[in-house]
């Protein structure tokens, strides 16, 4: 029998989008294109279409540290993403869960809105964020109102929010899908002063899971070994290519089409 060496494993600690289009669907999705095994364990289930969310609910923390002590104790995670964590509770969980992985990198995507503009946390659950789990990662990628948000600069620019970031954190990609400039500007930052730009075209439309597909992409690099910012280069262009092939399967944004690179035409 033909066995296959096993792909780098990323944990994805991230809410449920029953369209499809955001959350752990998107991790899984993403993660199987570049190569990596998703582990998805949930934090939160939501009911959302690709218009808005309308309403959500977070586990118990028992249950999320149960399903990553099961994934922990079974296989090597190779780096850990985070998406939806919804309260100041799970917040706390997570730093639990890394406490039992040290020195597996961390991405963290800080989110508190979906595309449509529905809340998925408070501000509040964006300030623990800030607090005590950007201190654990890797590198934060929020988009520039969620970076607003956690620096408490509610006019601040992507520049002023990043220095008030990076007290807390090494690495900090703040994206700018929700400009309307006819790029879009994805600027990586490092507490060592270091800063990569990053332009791209802007596409038309508005997108459901853009942000969980760069994020999730962005651990799978860093599972594989790709160094910081040539992974956050591969993970942008990888965003980009699914955005711009998106379809639009119901009535409100566009779902990004996260085929392997390979099996494009
Ligand atoms: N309209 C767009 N055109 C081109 N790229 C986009 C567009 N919207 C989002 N992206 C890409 O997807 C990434 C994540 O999207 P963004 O909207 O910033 O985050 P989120 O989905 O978390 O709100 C951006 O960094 C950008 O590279
Ligand atoms: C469960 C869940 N997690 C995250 C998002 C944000 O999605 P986006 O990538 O569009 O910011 C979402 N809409 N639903």
């Amino acid at each position: 029998m033909n066995r296959y060496p096993s792909r780098p494993v990323v944990l994805c600690l991230s809410g449920h989008d029953p369209s499809g289009g955001a959350g752990l669907q998107a991790d899984i999705e993403a993660l199987l294109a570049q190569g990596c095994h998703a582990a998805p364990a949930i934090t939160a289930l939501t009911v959302q279409d690709t218009v808005d969310v309308r309403d959500f609910r977070i586990l118990d923390r028992a249950w999320v540290l149960a399903q990553a002590d099961a994934v922990i104790g079974d296989l090597p995670v190779a780096a850990v993403k985070l998406g939806m964590l919804g309260s100041l509770e799970m917040v706390d969980t997570v730093v639990e869960i890394m406490a039992r992985l040290p020195g597996v990198p961390l991405v963290c995507d800080p989110v508190l809105r979906a595309g449509g503009g529905g809340a998925l946390g408070k501000d509040e659950v964006g300030y623990a964020i800030r607090e005590r789990l950007l201190p654990l990662c890797r590198i934060a990628t929020p988009n520039l109102p969620e970076a607003r948000i956690l620096a408490e600069l509610p006019d601040g620019s992507a520049d002023a929010c990043a220095e008030k970031l990076l007290a807390h954190c090494e690495h900090l990609l703040i994206t700018g899908g929700h400009g309307d400039e006819r790029e879009v500007h994805n600027r990586l930052y490092a507490r060592d002063g270091s800063r990569h730009d990053f332009t791209c075209a802007r596409l038309p439309g508005s997108y459901h899971g853009s942000g969980c597909t760069l994020a999730s992409t962005l651990a799978g690099r860093l599972a594989l070994g790709e160094e910081l910012a040539s992974a956050v280069n591969s993970a942008l262009d990888y965003t980009w290519r699914t955005l711009r092939d998106a379809e639009q399967p119901g009535h409100g944004q566009y779902v990004p089409r996260r085929l392997p690179l390979d099996f494009r035409s």
